[in-house]
């Protein structure tokens, strides 16, 4: 490491240079406030130790201009009084310790480990954050809205812990963005993350998917199968819309919970399995209980920690996230997009977001696309953004009325779903694959 050791006593500096320079760090030494200033306005250091009595100065006053000029840089204050009132006043400006004097060359090594550890720590949090950035590259792990700062501080929080963690919130409003961001985050983050989607065309196929089988054990097992908990080991398991999970496999999750138990389909041996779990839903899981379809003892076991994302029509951060994907899509397409016309970004605060961030990154995605010049107006944005319903309430969407096709679709899907005894009937219904009704669900945010 490079280190500033700021004191006015020449011994001191002298005594301290031999002790970093034995166990290899380059040492510079400034014996006032100036020298110091000087010193690092002409290069980075990783560590400064700096007397509280500098002759006539204060090296409190010190700690401001150098962090300024240095955030990163760990200050550790001696101070020769051992008085806990210096210590605890520069531990409030910005010290990352402090040495009382006379000290030890242990102690001053037992310092600088500690910042060692902490500059690790740090780094391989932005390493992290930045494998994260990979997976999504658009994902933005920061927000000034306030909802949203609440939510990202919870998760990186709870991250470390193994505790189960629901997620709240939407259809895209960056439910499954968060868990991998929270995994991400955990001291897990080495181990895999598992994705096991529970809207299921059936309660079999997805025990086996999930927990795993034998041959034989149903339909279409014609091989042993480990299952996705298995997958999990060491790691992390998201449940995708969990308040879509079927009944009968209600009881088979919360023993696994309480447990960390479990046993394939159609074998008797049971397995235990070290995995944590997210979950995820958009559904309102209290009234899902209250209507029976959701195990109470199941909530309480899931949502041991709660982040709830609120959706994007109410977040105050809209517009900036629209420049961020936008940033991201001209770096993407290596095209020159500057700005959203004022036309345009008045529709994009108009716009309801049904879809959330899903809806918005597509829009803008599309709009990147399409546009030819620096600008982004309203004919590159989907007519549903760029042109604002007439009068929505009056406007019945019946066939032959006034209306886009997709606001039909929308309407269609949405009924017929909600009148048919499971998806796969609605999908038959519809005359569409159900993992084509899965996906225009998410799109369109039913
Ligand atoms: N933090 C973010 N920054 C930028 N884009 C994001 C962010 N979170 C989500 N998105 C965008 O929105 C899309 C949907 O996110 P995600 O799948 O996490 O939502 P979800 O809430 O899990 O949706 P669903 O409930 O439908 O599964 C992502 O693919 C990404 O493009």
């Amino acid at each position: 490491m490079h280190i500033l050791i700021v004191d006015d006593e020449p011994n001191i500096r002298r005594t301290l240079r031999a002790t970093f320079e034995a166990v290899g760090h380059a040492v510079e030494e400034a014996g006032s406030g100036a020298e110091a200033l000087e010193l690092v306005g002409r290069r980075s250091f990783d560590v400064a130790l700096v007397d509280v009595r500098l002759g006539d100065e204060s090296g409190l006053e010190l700690l401001e201009p150098l962090l300024g000029q240095t955030p990163r840089l760990a200050i550790v204050v001696i101070t020769a009084y051992a008085s806990i009132d210096s210590a605890v006043q520069a531990m409030r400006r910005g010290a990352f310790d402090y040495l009382p004097k006379p000290f030890t060359p242990a102690q001053v090594r037992a310092v600088l480990e500690r910042v060692a550890r902490v500059r690790g720590l740090r780094d391989r949090v932005a390493d992290l954050e930045e494998r994260v950035r990979a997976e999504i590259p658009e994902a933005e792990l920061d927000s000034p809205d306030p909802s949203m700062r609440r939510a990202f501080d919870l998760a990186r929080r709870v991250a470390p812990a193994d505790a189960a963690v629901l997620l709240r919130g939407e259809s895209g409003t960056g439910k499954g963005v968060l868990a991998r961001a929270l995994h991400a985050w955990s001291g897990r983050a080495d181990g895999p993350f598992v994705t096991v989607s529970c809207p299921s065309l059936n309660a079999d196929l997805l025990e086996g998917e999930l927990f795993g089988h034998v041959r034989g054990a149903f339909t279409g097992a014609v091989r042993d199968a480990a299952g996705k908990v298995a997958a999990a080991e060491g790691g992390a398991l998201f449940l995708d819309e969990v308040g879509d999970l079927p009944t009968p496999l209600q009881p088979k999750l919360l023993r696994f919970l309480q447990e960390k138990k479990y046993e394939r389909v159609g074998d008797a041996k049971t397995r235990a399995a070290d995995v944590r779990l997210i979950a995820a839903t958009n559904r309102d899981l209290e009234a899902a209980v209250a209507g029976g379809s959701f195990r109470e003892d199941l909530l309480y076991r899931l949502n041991v920690v709660e982040i709830t994302l609120p959706p994007l029509r109410r977040r105050t951060d809209l517009l900036d996230l629209a420049d961020h994907l936008l940033g991201f899509f001209a770096r993407q397409t290596a095209r020159r997009l500057d700005r959203f016309t004022p036309e345009a970004r008045a529709a994009l605060a108009r716009h309801p977001w049904p879809g959330n961030l899903r809806e918005l990154r597509n829009a803008v995605e599309r709009a990147a696309m399409l546009a030819e010049g620096p600008e982004i107006g309203l004919a590159d944005l989907p007519e549903r953004i760029a042109i604002p319903p007439a009068d929505p309430a009056h406007v019945a969407v019946e066939v032959g009325a006034p209306i886009s096709l997709e606001r039909l679709e929308v309407e269609h899907i949405r009924r017929v779903t909600a009148a048919a005894p499971s998806l796969e009937a609605a999908a038959r219904i519809l005359g569409m694959d159900p993992s084509t009704l899965y996906r225009k669900r998410k799109q369109f945010g039913i």
